[in-house]
């Protein structure tokens, strides 16, 4: 019993939830639609009135302009009803869109404003963000915490009409009116409970909520060369039929086992609509009530049972209420999405690069049991160029996580200057650093855009140009028709589509930009992956030695990259094996030695 008593004082403050988000739409929006919805609500009434008005004054034989002005009302009020359903739609879809737009901002704003990927990767995060963003497909239906909102009011209004169909039934028949409203909100209680699992079972499958994910971005954009060369549109095909079939069919059995626990309510609506006709009817046969009260009696009672049906609202509700649930958990867990406070600002604002020490650093990621990096110590002396290498998965790339702030370490710590990084204010930090992931983005904008999003505040096409020609991209601008103002979006815009060492080239430019703006860090991951041979020996000439007053970490399993840098570190096992210059290492005869021999051999096999 309590427990349904907290059930239901969750629900009427999920209702009042839903209500109160409506203001998101805006106030001339939401007054429009509230004033259509209360015009809806009030016509059934009206209807009745005028109907039975209608057979008043045309059995009482009064004048053709009396009945021409009765009929004229019945015909108004029905047009008035359609004309309003129409902008109604319209209007409803436009409160709709703004308050789903405007919470899935608020969704951005969270994500990317968390300080680090550890809450971003995690599944909870992923998926209650993809309820508040994706809205989803119910039954054939959009679904969103939008449609739930104005669906939420629909409803209000729908009973708002049953119970002015009731008022006016019980100015004559109070027990009917009573009894027929009791009834009614019984069978609409029954049908909902029944009805509304099936919204549950919809919403458990997330993994068949994305099944339009494999089609739009994998099988369509993402993996299109793949997909078709080798030939698995079948397996496309297969996976979308197999998490349909995972997420419908139960939904179709529980659908028929609704069916099939229809008697009682079935029973009911059948004992109100026979009521609903049979008490007055016998008020006429008794002479306490004349036909044309009788119509209008018969229709107000109609308009009672009207709420009994479970409507698409209801739906809609149920389906969009879990976007709103997760949209105030993630506020709820981290915050409205505004930066955070900020810590002590990275120290010393002056133009050189600072030290940087790993101490004793162990990081594990979350979800996973075994630590990447373990007990690692390591100093990054200002101006220094250190290499980072050490075989797939040894965790150099999550090195440079930790040291943009994007995890922190499980023990140990990081200091810049001597500061704790933990302690620092991040976004000024990571101002101060300039980090080419191996996987950077390819962003869907100008040439020009793709290089200053790094230091958008550093204006001048001169500084951008200059990034490029170092990131050797200066034959590539000459050969783009619109020069820096080229859109890079193929897809989206008709731009122009580059290969992959050209964009590693821009991707460059855009940290090469950085360093320009004040970055004191640089750090290249696999900067020369894409590259072609002459550009991957030119590299370190071109681009590294032209870096001046800035700390460089380079990380690259080609070790004619790493090998001209001042120092070279091998991770073994999650913490530093080896470390020294390359002849240093070469000298030691230990694992770099070993690396550097074979690939050197290949080279020479491969030259001759
Ligand atoms: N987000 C993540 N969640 C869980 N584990 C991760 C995550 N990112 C990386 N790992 C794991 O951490 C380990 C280190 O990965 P990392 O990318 O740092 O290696 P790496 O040395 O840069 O490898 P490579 O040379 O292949 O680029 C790997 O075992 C990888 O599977």
């Amino acid at each position: 019993m309590r427990r349904r008593l907290t059930d239901a004082g969750r629900t009427t403050a999920a209702r009042i939830r839903l209500l109160r988000l409506l203001s998101r739409a805006g106030l001339a929006a939401t007054g429009t639609l509230v004033t259509l919805q209360l015009v809806r609500a009030v016509v059934p009434t009206a209807q009745a009135l005028s109907v039975g008005h209608l057979v008043a004054v045309f059995g009482a034989g009064h004048s053709d302009r009396r009945v021409l002005v009765a009929a004229a009302l019945v015909a108004g009020l029905f047009l008035i009803d359609h004309a309003v359903w129409l902008v109604l739609t319209a209007v409803r879809t436009l409160v709709v869109k703004r308050v789903d737009g405007r919470l899935r901002a608020e969704v951005r704003a969270i994500a990317v404003n968390l300080p680090g990927l550890d809450h971003l990767e995690g599944r909870s995060f992923q998926d209650r963000a993809s309820r508040v963003v994706d809205g989803g497909m119910g039954l054939g239906r959009d679904r969103s915490a939008g449609s739930a909102a104005a669906g939420q009011l629909e409803l209000v209004f729908r009973m708002l009409s049953a119970f002015a169909a009731a008022a006016l039934l019980a100015t004559f028949l109070p027990t009917l009116a009573f009894g027929l409203l009791l009834v009614s909100l019984l069978i609409r209680a029954m049908l909902r409970r029944q009805w509304m699992r099936i919204i549950d079972l919809l919403d458990a499958d997330t993994a068949g909520q994305r099944k339009e994910y494999y089609l739009s971005e994998q099988a369509v954009i993402g993996a299109a060369k793949d997909v078709r060369l080798f030939g698995l549109s079948g397996w496309f095909g297969g996976r979308v039929r197999a998490t349909a079939t995972r997420t419908y069919a139960p939904v179709y059995r529980e659908m028929l086992a609704v069916l099939r626990r229809q008697w009682w309510t079935a029973l009911l609506a059948v004992g109100s609509a026979t009521a609903a006709l049979t008490v007055p009817a016998v008020a006429v046969l008794s002479g306490s009530l004349d036909p044309a009260q009788l119509i209008t009696f018969v229709l107000a009672a109609w308009g009672v049972m009207s709420i009994s049906s479970v409507g698409m609202e209801a739906y809609d509700i149920e389906y969009g209420l879990r976007g709103v649930e997760a949209a105030d958990e993630l506020t709820a867990e981290y915050g409205t999405g505004a930066a955070g406070a900020a810590g002590r600002e990275a120290p010393s604002p002056t133009p050189t690069p600072p030290t940087v020490r790993f101490e004793d650093v162990v990081f594990t990621y979350p979800g996973t049991s075994a630590p990447v990096l373990d007990g690692l110590t390591v100093t990054l002396r200002p101006g220094e160029t250190v290499a980072v290498v050490g075989e797939n998965g040894v965790g150099k790339t999550t090195f440079v996580k930790l040291l943009g702030g994007l995890y922190r370490p499980d023990s140990g710590r990081i200091t810049v200057d001597g500061v704790d990084l933990a302690a620092l204010d991040l976004p000024a930090w990571r101002r101060r650093l300039a980090v080419l992931f191996g996987d950077f983005v390819r962003y869907p904008a100008s040439l020009r855009e793709n290089v200053t999003f790094a230091a958008p505040h550093l204006a001048g096409d001169d500084a951008v140009r200059d990034a490029l020609d170092r990131a050797g991209g200066t034959r590539l601008l000459a050969e783009l028709a619109d020069g820096l103002d080229t859109s890079l979006w193929s897809e989206g815009t008709d731009g122009t589509g580059l290969s992959g060492g050209q964009w590693q080239r821009v991707a460059l430019a855009r940290v090469l930009f950085a360093v320009a703006a004040g970055g004191r860090v640089l750090v290249l991951d696999e900067p020369t992956a894409h590259l072609d041979v002459r550009a991957e020996a030119e590299f370190h000439q071109r681009v590294v030695s032209r870096v001046h007053n800035t700390t460089t970490v380079l990380i690259s399993h080609r070790l004619s990259t790493v090998r001209p840098a001042d120092r070279i570190i091998l991770l073994r096992a999650g913490r530093v094996a080896e470390d020294g210059s390359h002849d240093e290492l070469m000298a030691l005869g230990g694992d770099y030695a070993r690396f550097f021999t074979v690939q050197a051999e290949a080279f020479t096999v491969e030259a001759r």
